[in-house]
């Protein structure tokens, strides 16, 4: 072992995926023009390569080929290849009421993604990041570990950009373990809309997707990472979300490899980190952070969740984690603080049963939490882009 790590070029690992015949086995895949720009971080190296559908049937060999000549490169631990490919009219999640890979299969997988839309002689550039039609911003709720809170985040969020006057979405990317559901407290299977698009769920005034509607609880869900893309993507850009100002998408929780492929392939406007006050979360929340700078996804802003308990009978405040934490290292940072959303009772027993605080209980102080919070990300968005995103109506209830 060498003592200093190999610095991992773009250079260098487009030179090794020169060694791959593409799917003509007449040139290699970057001479095709199929490779996406890598992301290297911490002797990884990530990297999506574009086939034609109806041969990525066939093509696992061609990934494991390029995952291979990747892991021999000087500085490189782990490689990660995705297939992505152009899908065929007709084909699509609709017909089939799951993602195309949504079950595990012994035969290879079939990744799909969404078309590109690359003009002649362009680099294929981050394939999947186009947009998704009618939908103003994809705003990702991320969070370095589990457990803090972030689903019951993404959807109190959600519904407080609704109450703020927005047109809003919310998908559920948390595809090992979906939560969405049971947080709306919503049942039942989408419906198909045409022959390969679903019709979102709906709850509280938010359209809704989650894996958890489309693969029954007990399927063991033995994915692999184009597996799991494709059906991020498939929900993404096969679901009838309508003209939306903001998608809030609640991404798995963690920094690892899956997250990052994830935050690099969904065209995401901005991210919110969520954290408790400890230590150890905000450690893990500044590798959220790191993670989204890696793939140029502007961060928002931090929320601190539990990050006080509002003691339910006499309202005393204790600040039992050393509230502040996350403002002071969003601070420290230079990242915008959103909010604090306290431990309460309230909060937990409204979002494990189904009925979101900000939609169940309007006038209480949470929900006001919660308003504000959207609002902050409202603004953070149309600094980030411009005017890209409606400014929200104001509304403040005392
Ligand atoms: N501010 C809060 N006050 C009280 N309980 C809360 C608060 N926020 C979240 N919870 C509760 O904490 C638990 C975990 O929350 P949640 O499922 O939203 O976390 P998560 O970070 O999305 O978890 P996972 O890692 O499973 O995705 C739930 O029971 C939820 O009701």
């Amino acid at each position: 072992m060498p003592e200093t790590t190999p610095t991992i070029t773009k250079d260098a690992v487009f030179d090794a995926l020169r060694r791959v015949k593409g799917p003509d086995l007449e040139s290699d895949i970057v001479t095709q023009e199929l490779v996406s720009d890598p992301i290297i971080s911490n002797g990884k190296v990530i990297v999506s390569i574009t086939v034609p559908a109806e041969a990525a049937s066939h093509l696992e060999p061609l990934r494991q080929a390029a995952e291979k000549v990747l892991s021999e490169l000087p500085g490189v631990e782990r490689a990660m290849v995705a297939l992505t490919a152009e899908r065929r009219p007709g084909q699509g999640m609709a017909q089939s009421g799951v993602p195309q890979n949504a079950a595990p299969r012994s035969a290879p997988p079939r990744p799909q993604s969404a078309p590109q839309q690359r003009a002649p002689g362009q680099a294929p550039q981050q394939p999947q990041k186009a947009g998704v039609p009618g939908v103003k911003a994809i705003i990702a709720v991320a969070s370095g570990k589990g457990g803090v809170g972030k689903s019951t985040t993404a959807v109190n969020l959600a519904l407080g950009l609704k109450a703020n006057g927005l047109k809003v979405g919310i998908l559920d990317a948390d595809i090992y373990g979906p939560s969405l559901p049971r947080l709306m407290g919503i049942k039942g299977r989408p419906e198909s809309v045409s022959e390969r698009i679903l019709k979102p769920m709906e709850g509280y005034g938010l359209k809704v997707m989650s894996m958890g509607f489309l693969v029954e609880e007990e399927t063991p869900m033995i994915w692999r990472g184009p597996m799991v893309m494709s059906a991020l993507t498939q929900m993404l850009r096969e679901v009838a979300w309508g003209e939306l100002d903001a998608l809030v998408v609640d991404m798995p929780p963690g920094t690892g490899d899956a997250q990052l492929t994830m935050a690099q392939q969904v065209p995401l406007a901005g991210a919110v980190i969520v954290s408790t006050p400890q230590d150890l979360a905000l450690i893990d929340a500044r590798k959220g952070l790191n993670m989204f700078n890696k793939v140029n996804v502007p961060v928002l802003g931090i929320v601190e969740n539990m990050s006080y308990f509002l003691c339910p009978h006499c309202g005393e405040r204790s600040d039992i984690f050393g509230h502040g934490g996350a403002e002071h290292e969003a601070e420290r940072i230079g990242v915008p603080f959103l909010g604090a959303v306290p431990l309460h009772m309230d909060i937990r027993e409204t979002s494990d049963s189904g009925r979101p605080i900000v939609a169940s209980e309007p006038q209480s102080e949470h929900a006001r939490i919660y308003r504000h919070i959207a609002d902050a990300v409202v603004k953070r968005l149309n600094v980030e882009k411009g005017a890209g995103v409606r400014q929200a109506p104001r509304v403040v209830v005392e």
